[in-house]
Parts: structure tokens; C-alpha cells; sequence
């Protein structure tokens, strides 16, 4: 490694005061700027409003002679460009002005100092790019090639990529700030990767009502998942608070600056694991100046796709699995969530011998029967798929439906209806077409009429609204051969299934199953606009969930982000390695498998307390931050509440936010009625499934509705052998690591589950009867 001396000419300066001097100097010069984009602005909005004005006029005057009107359209096409450029000015304009104004307070948070063959330069990075009157960067946008070396390099010879190909240079220096309102606030120099010191710094604040961008500390592992451009499948298996959900936001800005001439934040889609964290991680793309993707969540995708059905949501479930999920139902649920069942829907779909049509009426009668489609559907040769065959029968009855409408327009009900038709409505059945006589407009009129009036019939050939899906599955459901439960016992489900069908209700495991059917008999329902897609809590999604959504959106690649040790639905019925299934799930996919081990969130004492919760630590590493250890708090049942009224107010006075939580949306709900009778002072607040943000206080939520969520203190309630069985672990896990700085569990004995943890010493207790057994051993 070549030895550099820094202050060398070539490097800027590295004391504190001539960084500030710098600072001072960049924001003197975004000031300037502003103020030039703002005149500037201000004149190519004049601009624009006058040329749009002229525009106006040239039009007027000319337009009655005909050379001239030939003139004139040459210079309306002229000023038409001139608009346009000039609108384009302005937006330019706009977005610098958008740039300059964040980073008017904190131009950058990083410096690197680079010797490449061409000298030694000292390089700044921020949140967006900008450049002095003569060109020169002041301040390079994070995104940008030459920045993945503050990310990835340690001192050193380091490489970067650039459009052109990979490029060499050596890295003397990387130096971290924190700069509020245009003052150094805190400076590092780093010598490793991002250092620690800056982290530190940043994890060690309180929690906010917003995920913040992390792009001043984004570590090495996480830059490699922000920075992939090639993978179609990308998937993460990440540990809580490892900034899984921060990779995939800074990711999702990376993509949106790497292929910006190509890309726009309409094709991106993000499903969020609920409504509120869809609210929680809003302010992280505009912050870094990218709008926010298409965001949904799996209840309403499914819900959108099966309209006017009650797909059964993860939550309910949940809910209802509290109560044990027997093993039979366990296995068939488990069965359909494979990909092996998806695959069968598939086969099923290419060679279904019989289709479910049904009939399409008009006016309360039948226009088509079920009986003719199933005719036509029969009369296509053999090897024919049954998709194609579909596609035949759709075809053919628009042929027929053409014919009819050519055959009714001559009956006599449409002569009266013509009669009485005024000059503006027969305009609107021409749609100003020229006809060369009055009989073929008299004709096309009578057509429009009837097409109108069979309209329905229309809709109903062109949405496929002649299949009774839901019917078509339970054929399915029927033949389908399985080895996962009895013959009896499936019947005895698609029984059920059918009896849910008739009062539009529908089991999530059904779902994706069903949409796959449709999609593939039909040929619909894929949207090709969508580039990417991300979800996270992919632990959350069946392999058939996946590949539906794969299906559904089939030039995207995606980007699956989760915990296996989170899996809060499934741990009740599920068996294996998620991931694995995963990605076995797309043979064809360019994929990528990556891990996060280091835990961000929580002080290193949660996070080791959570560890020790798993059934085998799988390699999590806390992040060195210190903190207090989490407490086990033992209470008779009568003094329960009161004793969490006490420790909530206790931690809400040292903290801004505080969450209470709990196994059920019911709990929940109860015990925030019972807080706010006991102590209104608190003014605790239940955030429930329709809870759209997360607030500041005292919160009070179920353990599933947590997840993605982080505050400054939690208290999980009744941790004890009664609501604590020995298979909850990761339940426990899930609540424990949304803490940060203070987590206490409560309830009134020790349940097993527990009995590991504290004997390696990882929980304190209170003075409870059961202290002495509790006292962590040495
Ligand atoms: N490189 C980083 N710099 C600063 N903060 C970070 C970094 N990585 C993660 N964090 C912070 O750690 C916390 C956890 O991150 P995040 O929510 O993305 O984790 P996660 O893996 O999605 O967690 P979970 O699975 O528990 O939901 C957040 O507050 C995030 O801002």
C-alpha cells in the first residue's frame, strides 16, 4: 500500500476549522445559486407563459387563408417546441432547486480522498450532486460510481464500477460528518469501512415517527444489496434491526438514479406488511429527493384481484391459529402454500378437460349459454391447451356477438329507437365519422344503437366474466392427487371451500392457488408495466404467493427482503427453511442469496437476550452498543396492570416512545380500554390493522402489527407460561428486538422459554418470589 502523505497538495485540508470553511464556502455558493435559480425560474416562466401567449395569437391571425394556415402550422409546430423546451427549463430548473434546498443545511456527510493516475483529489458526498460556476463537483450525489468507495473500500487500493467498467484507485482517506444547519457537529475519520463511531452516534438517538435514510452509514454488506443491478431475484435473509427495510429503500433510490432515463418510480412496486409501516418508511425516498414507489400490501392486492370476495387476511388467520391449528388442516395448508401445488394448478390449467362457463344474460335472458361455450370449447383440436381453447370459445362468440348486433340493428325496436334520436346523440354514435352516403350513416348509427344496448355482453366476453372460477378450482380441488392428508379429509375441505365460495369468502391459502387459474386459462391478469418489486417480510409469503406475484408482474425482478426467525404467521404450522423454499421456487431466476447478520436496532444487550431466544443462533451479531439489560418483571396477577401502569409511565418519562405488546389484536384492544380507565394520564393508543402511521406516546399493539416497527422502549405484556408456550420464541424474539433502547418483559410467573436466556445471564428480574431463581448465574 503506498504511503500518502495528506497534506500533500492535491488533498484539501483536514482540520475541523478549514472543514467548516469548506462547509461555510459550499453553502455560501448554494445560496448564491438559489437565488440565480430562482431569477432564473422566475424569467423561464415568463417565458413559457409567453410563448404559449404568441402561440395564441399566431393561430388567430393566420388561420383564415389557406397558404397561411399552411404557414401557420409549420410555426405552431415551431412554438409548440418552444413551449416544451422551455416548460423542460423550467422543470430543470425545479429540481436543482429541490437539491440545493436539502442540502442547504447538511451539504454532505462524507469525504474520501482518492489518488487515481490522474493526481489526488478530495471528494465530498451527499444526499444529491452539485457543482461550482466552473463544472467542478462540490458535492458528488451518494449514488454516484465514484461513491461506492466510501461504502466498500477499506484504506487501500479499492475498486468501483463505472458505466464504462471497473475502475482502480487508492483510497487515502474517508472522513464521516454530521453537519446540522451548516455547522460540524461531529467529524470521524474511518479507517475500516464506515466506522463505528458515526453509527454509534446515529443508533444511539431516540426512535423517530419516521424510518430516517441511513445513507451517511450504510454499511459494506448492505451496499452490495443497494447496489445490484443484475440480479432478477435477489433475495435477503436479514436479522431484525440488520436494515433490511433500509437496504431496500436506499435501493429502491439507487435503481431509481442508476437507470433514471429508463426508469420511474410508477414501476416500482413495494408490498409492505401493513398499512402503518407503508406510513413509517414514507419520508425515506423523499428525503433523498426520489418520489415513493406504488406501495400495497398482500390483503390488498388479493382483495383487488378477487373483487368482491373476503380473502381471509394474514392477521385473521393468525388470530384464529391462537387457538392451535389442528395437523391435518397444518399439512393442507402447508400442501397449498408449495410450490409443488402451484406447479400442479399450472399443469391442471394447460389440459382442464372440462371449464366451468356460465351463461351470459341481457335483460334477465340468456345471450349466450354455457352450453354453446362448452361446445365451442370441445370442437378445438385435441393438443389445443385449454387456455388456447378458452381464447377460441372468447373469440368466437365475439364474432357472434358482431353478428348479432349486425343482424339486430334492422329490427324494428331500433328504427323506433332511431326516430327519436337527436342531431347531438347521432353525433355521438359516429364519433364524427364521414360516411359517403346517408344510408351507410343510417347503418352505422342503427350498429352503435345496438351495440350499446349489448354492451354487457361485451364487457362480459372481454373480462372473462363466462368462467366460474371459483367453481373451476373446486374441480381442481377434486382431482387433485395428494399425500399430505386422507381422501376424506380433502373432500371434507373442498366441501368447505365451496360452502365459503357461496358467502364470498375465501381462505388465504386459496388465494394465489385460484388468481393462478384464472390467469391462466383466461391469459390475463399480468401487468407488464411493473419493473421491480420488493417485498418485505418475505417470510410472511407462501413459495405460491411468490410466484403468483412473479407471475402477475412478469418483467420485474424482485427483491425479497426477511427473517426466517420472524415468521410470527407461521411458526404455529410451518416446517423447513423459508428461504431455501424460496428460491427453489424460481429454478429460472438469475438470483442472489444474502445475509445480514449484524443486528442495528436494539443495544447490544437485546439483542443478545433475543438471540438466546432461538432454537440456534444463526450467526447474529450485535451491533457494540451499549445499553441496560432487558428486566423480566414477575407480578401476582392482581397487580399486573398496576404494575404496568407504574412502568409505563417510568419509561414514557424517559422516553418519547413507547410500545406495549401484545399476541392479539384483542388483547390490545382490551387492554388499552382498561390503561385508559386505570390511568388516562398516559393516553395510551391502540394502533390496530387500520392504523395508517405510528404516532409519539404510549402504543398499544399486537406483536404481528409490530413488525418492521421500532421505538425507543417496549414492554412485552404477559410473558408467562400461560400466554408464553414453549413454541413462541420467535414470538418473543419479534416483539423483543422492536425495542431499542429499553425492553421489559411482564407477566406473572417465568415461562419455559425463558429459562435459557437468563441462565446465561442475559435478563434481569425484579424482587419477585422468583428472584433467586431468576438471579442471573455467573
Ligand atoms: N447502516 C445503517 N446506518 C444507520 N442506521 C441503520 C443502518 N442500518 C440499519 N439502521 C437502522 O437500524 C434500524 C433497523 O433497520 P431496519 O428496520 O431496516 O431493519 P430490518 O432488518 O428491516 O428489521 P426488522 O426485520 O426487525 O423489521 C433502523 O432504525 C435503521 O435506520
Amino acid at each position: 500500500m503506498t504511503v500518502i502523505d495528506h497534506t500533500e497538495a492535491g488533498f484539501l485540508p483536514i482540520s475541523r476549522a478549514a472543514e467548516q470553511l469548506r462547509v461555510d464556502a459550499v453553502r455560501n455558493r448554494i445560496a448564491t445559486r438559489l437565488h440565480d435559480v430562482a431569477t432564473e425560474i422566475e424569467r423561464a416562466h415568463k417565458e413559457t407563459t409567453r410563448i404559449e401567449r404568441s402561440y395564441g395569437e399566431s393561430t388567430k391571425v393566420n388561420i383564415t387563408e389557406i397558404d397561411d394556415a399552411m404557414e401557420t402550422n409549420a410555426a405552431v409546430q415551431q412554438q409548440k417546441q418552444m413551449v416544451a423546451r422551455s416548460v423542460e427549463n423550467e422543470q430543470i430548473l425545479g429540481r436543482e432547486q429541490k437539491v440545493l434546498r436539502r442540502l442547504q443545511p447538511s451539504p454532505y456527510f462524507g469525504r474520501i480522498d482518492v489518488v487515481d493516475p490522474d493526481g489526488k483529489e478530495s471528494l465530498y458526498i451527499g444526499t444529491g450532486s452539485m457543482q461550482d460556476e466552473d463544472g467542478e463537483f462540490l458535492v458528488y450525489d451518494w449514488r454516484a460510481p465514484i461513491a461506492g468507495v466510501y461504502y466498500n473500500g477499506v484504506l487501500g487500493p479499492v475498486t468501483y464500477d463505472t458505466p464504462g467498467g471497473k475502475r482502480r484507485v487508492e483510497l487515502a482517506r474517508k472522513r464521516q460528518f454530521r453537519i446540522q444547519k451548516g455547522k460540524i457537529t461531529n467529524l470521524f475519520d474511518a479507517s475500516e469501512t464506515i466506522g463505528d463511531a458515526m453509527l454509534q452516534d446515529v443508533l444511539g438517538q431516540e426512535s423517530g415517527e419516521q424510518m430516517q435514510n441511513i445513507v451517511a452509514t450504510i454499511q459494506r454488506e448492505q451496499n452490495s444489496i443497494i447496489r445490484d443491478t443484475t440480479s432478477q431475484l435477489l433475495i435477503v435473509q436479514g436479522a431484525a434491526g440488520s436494515g433490511k427495510t433500509a437496504a431496500i429503500l436506499q435501493r429502491v433510490a439507487y435503481l431509481l438514479y442508476h437507470d433514471r432515463h429508463s426508469l420511474t418510480s410508477d414501476q416500482l412496486l413495494m408490498f409492505s406488511p401493513n398499512r402503518m409501516f407503508a406510513g413509517y418508511i414514507s419520508e425515506v425516498l423523499p428525503s433523498l429527493g426520489e418520489k415513493n414507489m406504488i406501495q400495497t400490501t398482500l390483503s390488498e392486492f388479493l382483495e383487488l384481484r378477487h373483487a368482491g370476495i373476503a380473502v381471509q387476511s394474514l392477521f385473521e388467520r393468525y388470530e384464529i391459529d391462537q387457538d392451535g391449528v389442528p395437523a391435518a388442516t397444518a399439512a393442507m395448508r402447508a400442501h397449498k402454500e408449495s410450490a409443488a401445488y402451484m406447479n400442479a394448478v399450472r399443469e391442471y390449467a394447460l389440459h382442464a378437460p372440462h371449464l366451468h362457463f356460465i351463461d351470459i344474460e341481457l335483460d334477465g335472458r340468456v345471450f349466450f349459454s354455457k352450453e354453446t361455450m362448452a361446445k365451442i370449447y370441445h370442437e378445438q383440436p385435441q393438443a389445443m391447451s385449454a387456455a388456447d381453447k378458452f381464447a377460441a370459445v372468447r373469440k368466437t362468440l365475439m364474432r357472434r356477438l358482431n353478428l348479432r348486433i349486425k343482424m339486430e340493428a334492422s329490427s324494428d325496436w331500433v328504427d323506433d329507437a332511431m326516430a327519436g334520436l337527436t342531431e347531438s346523440q347521432v353525433r355521438r354514435y359516429t364519433k364524427g365519422e364521414q360516411f359517403a352516403t346517408g344510408e351507410d350513416e343510417v347503418t352505422a348509427v342503427a350498429r352503435a344503437v345496438v351495440a350499446e344496448k349489448f354492451a354487457p355482453v361485451y364487457t362480459a366476453l372481454y373480462d372473462d366474466y363466462f368462467i366460474d372460477i371459483y367453481a373451476q378450482y373446486r374441480a381442481f380441488l377434486d382431482q387433485h392427487e395428494q399425500d399430505v392428508t386422507t381422501p376424506d379429509v380433502w373432500a371434507e375441505m373442498a366441501r368447505a371451500y365451496s360452502r365459503d365460495v357461496e358467502r364470498h369468502k375465501l381462505l388465504l391459502a386459496d388465494a394465489a392457488p385460484i388468481l393462478y387459474l384464472r390467469d391462466l386459462l383466461t391469459g390475463s391478469g399480468e401487468n407488464h408495466a411493473v419493473k421491480a418489486v420488493f417485498i418485505d417480510e418475505m417470510q410472511d409469503y407462501s413459495p405460491a404467493l411468490l410466484m403468483y406475484v412473479h407471475h402477475a408482474f412478469p418483467n420485474a425482478n424482485m427483491t425479497l427482503l426477511g427473517d426466517r426467525e420472524q415468521d410470527v404467521f407461521g411458526s404455529s404450522y410451518k416446517h423447513g427453511d423459508a428461504t431455501a423454499a424460496i428460491a427453489a421456487a424460481f429454478p429460472r431466476l438469475r438470483s442472489r442469496v444474502l445475509e445480514l447478520n449484524r443486528a442495528y436496532r436494539s443495544s447490544r444487550q437485546i439483542t443478545d437476550f433475543a438471540t438466546a431466544l432461538l432454537p440456534k443462533n444463526p450467526g447474529i451479531q450485535a451491533f457494540s452498543r451499549d445499553g441496560v439489560m432487558p428486566r423480566l418483571e414477575l407480578a401476582p396477577r392482581s397487580q399486573l396492570n398496576q404494575r404496568l401502569v407504574q412502568r409505563a409511565a417510568e419509561l414514557r418519562a424517559r422516553h418519547p416512545r413507547v410500545a406495549i405488546i401484545t399476541r392479539s389484536a384483542k388483547e390490545a384492544a382490551g387492554l388499552t380500554l382498561q390503561l385508559n380507565e386505570q390511568a388516562p394520564e398516559l393516553k395510551a393508543q391502540l394502533l390496530d390493522a387500520n392504523a395508517t402511521g405510528v404516532g409519539t406516546g404510549l402504543m398499544v399493539l399486537p406483536v404481528y402489527l409490530a413488525k418492521g416497527l421500532e421505538f425507543d422502549a417496549c414492554i412485552a405484556w404477559q410473558v408467562d407460561q400461560e400466554h408464553y408456550g414453549p413454541k413462541d420464541g420467535l414470538i418473543l424474539y419479534t416483539v423483543a428486538t422492536r425495542a431499542q433502547h429499553e425492553l421489559l418483559l411482564l407477566g406473572t410467573d417465568t415461562p419455559d422459554l425463558l429459562q435459557g436466556p437468563i441462565h446465561a445471564g442475559l435478563l434481569v428480574t425484579n424482587g419477585t418470589p422468583d428472584a433467586a431463581k431468576l438471579a442471573p448465574s455467573d
